[in-house]
């Protein structure tokens, strides 16, 4: 069988005492989007961010690929894999073009790759040129969310990590750009984890789901699966919402 994309075995996080994700196991093949569904502070973004080492894990493990994340570097292991935020995350006094470019100059790439690169990207996310000298507060928030997008994708990472990506923006740009990210090529093959909690976003993006509560996950499965057959009440409860 192939090595998992991301494994998390038992992995706990607390603050002050209180664990804000609790004894978490999960496993996700290469390929997969996977999202973590659930209300506000059940754990999805702690989940997400300990699988990039920007926090660590108090108990248990998680391996990439096969490797512990504590055995890389965090810039090392970051370099593998993507990750966008709402409102893009975008650095305020870069442009897009060096917003774009960010990884591929950590990653020592000459500079004619890189704008060949850039080319490739606006391309696919329907970006005009024009649009590279710009700052991001001169962009409309769909433009920033496709340049943050841009920008995790630039060194082709295998995994890509997603936490609300489509949160900021209005339910028609938000419907748009879900409808050009489920058919862009680029991700058909990658390794997508996405945090939101929005249960129809999920149920439109997600080979499997991860409902959490309270730190927990209280149903792990195909969309149809926690439809049809809800795991708890509470589960219903969300799914139905
Ligand atoms: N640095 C921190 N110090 C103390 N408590 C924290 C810290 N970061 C997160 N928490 C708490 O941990 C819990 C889980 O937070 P987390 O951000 O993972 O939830 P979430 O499910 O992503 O919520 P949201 O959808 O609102 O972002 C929350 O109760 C939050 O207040």
């Amino acid at each position: 069988m192939a090595t998992p994309a991301i494994v998390l075995s038992q992995v706990t996080k607390r603050y002050h005492q209180q664990p804000v994700v609790d004894s978490v196991s999960l496993t996700i093949a290469a390929g997969e989007t996977l999202v973590l569904l659930g209300t506000s502070g059940s754990g999805k973004t702690t989940t997400l961010k300990m699988m990039n080492r920007l926090i660590d894990a108090d108990e248990g493990t998680i391996a990439i690929n096969g490797t512990d994340v504590r055995q890389q570097s965090p810039h090392e292991l970051r370099r593998g894999i993507g990750y966008v935020i709402q409102e893009a995350g975008l650095f305020p006094h870069y442009t897009v073009a060096d917003n774009i470019a960010l990884v591929p100059r950590l990653l020592d790439w000459p500079p004619d790759r890189i704008a060949q690169r850039t080319h490739e990207l606006l391309t696919m996310l329907h970006l005009p040129e024009s649009l590279l000298t710009r700052f991001p507060d001169q962009l409309s928030g769909g433009q920033r969310q496709r340049v943050g997008l841009a920008r995790a994708l630039a060194a082709d990472p295998p995994i890509i990590l997603m936490d609300e990506p489509f949160g900021a923006l209005d339910p028609l740009t938000r419907a748009d750009i879900r409808r050009e990210f489920r058919e862009l090529d680029a991700l058909q093959r990658k390794t997508i984890v996405l945090v939101t909690h929005d249960v129809r976003e999920a149920f439109a993006l997600a080979d499997r789901v991860a409902l959490m509560d309270a730190g927990r996950i209280v149903q792990l499965g195909e969309p149809n699966v926690l439809r049809d057959s809800p795991a708890t009440p509470f589960v219903r409860r969300f799914v139905d919402a």
